[in-house]
C-alpha cells in the first residue's frame, strides 16, 4: 500500500489534493477553542494548504507524509525551508510547519512531546479497514488526555466499498474512536454526484488509557 501511495504522487494521481483550505476546517475549528500556540499533527498530511492555514491561526504544524515528492512540491511553494534527519525520519522545516517524511505508524509518543491537537482529512479514509483501527489507536497514543481534533471522514454509495477514500460510516467513527475519544458529530456536507459524502467530527482525547496498537 505505501509504494502504491509513492506511485500515485509520482505520476500525479492526486485528485484529493484541493487548491484551497477546506471549507469545514475554517468553519469548525475556531469552535474548537484550541489555543494558538498549541501544536497540531496532520497525520498523512499530502501537500494540504490547510497546514498553511493553522499555521496562519498561530499553531505550528507537524505533518507526518510518506512521500517525500508531496513534501517537496509543499515547501518548493512556500518560503526558504531547511531539512535534517530524525531517526527513520527526514524532516523539512519551513517557518512554524515542519514535515515528517515517513510511515505515521513508525512516530512515536517520544517524538510527539509537544503536540496537542489534530487535524485529520482525507487520513483515516486513506486507510483500509484493517488499518483504521490501529490508527485510531495510534493516534490516541500521540494525543495528551483534553487533546482536540477535527475529522473529515467520509461515506460512499450504499454497497461501494471501493477506495480509497474508504466509506467509513458515523458507526464505524464512533466505534474507532470511542474507547479513547470523546465523539461529536458536527455535521455531513452536501452528498456529491459521486455518491461521496463528507461528514466532520471533533473528538477530545480522554485520558489516560490508549493500547492495543
Ligand atoms: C488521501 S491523501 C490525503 C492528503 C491530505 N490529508 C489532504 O487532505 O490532501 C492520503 C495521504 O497519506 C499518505 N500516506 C498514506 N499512508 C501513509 C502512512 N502510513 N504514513 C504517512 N503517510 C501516508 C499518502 O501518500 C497521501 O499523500
Amino acid at each position: 500500500m505505501n509504494n502504491e501511495w509513492i506511485s500515485r504522487w509520482r505520476e500525479g494521481r492526486i485528485g484529493f489534493h484541493r487548491d484551497a483550505e477546506h471549507p469545514a476546517l475554517v468553519r469548525h475549528w475556531p469552535a474548537l477553542g484550541v489555543e494558538p500556540g498549541t501544536k497540531v499533527l496532520v497525520p498523512l498530511c499530502g501537500k494540504s494548504l490547510d497546514m498553511r492555514w493553522l499555521a496562519a491561526q498561530m499553531h505550528p504544524v507537524l505533518g507526518i507524509e510518506l512521500a517525500s515528492l508531496a513534501i517537496e512540491q509543499f515547501v518548493a511553494a512556500g518560503g526558504e525551508s531547511s531539512r535534517y534527519r530524525q531517526g527513520d525520519f527526514e524532516i523539512w522545516r519551513q517557518g512554524s510547519i515542519e514535515l515528517w517524511c515517513g510511515d505515521f505508524f513508525h512516530f512515536h509518543t517520544q517524538q510527539a512531546a509537544d503536540l496537542g491537537a489534530f487535524y485529520d482529512r482525507a487520513a483515516l479514509i486513506a486507510l483500509p479497514p484493517a488499518t483504521r483501527q490501529r490508527y485510531a489507536f495510534h493516534l490516541a497514543q500521540l494525543m495528551p488526555p483534553g487533546a482536540r481534533g477535527l475529522l473529515i471522514s467520509l461515506t460512499r454509495a450504499p454497497g461501494d466499498d471501493a477506495g480509497p477514500p474508504y466509506s467509513v460510516p458515523a458507526d464505524e467513527v464512533r466505534e474507532l474512536f470511542g474507547a479513547n475519544f470523546e465523539v461529536t458529530h458536527l455535521e455531513d456536507g452536501e452528498p456529491e454526484d459521486s455518491g461521496w459524502q463528507e461528514s466532520v467530527w471533533s473528538l477530545q482525547r480522554r485520558g489516560p488509557r490508549a493500547d492495543r496498537e
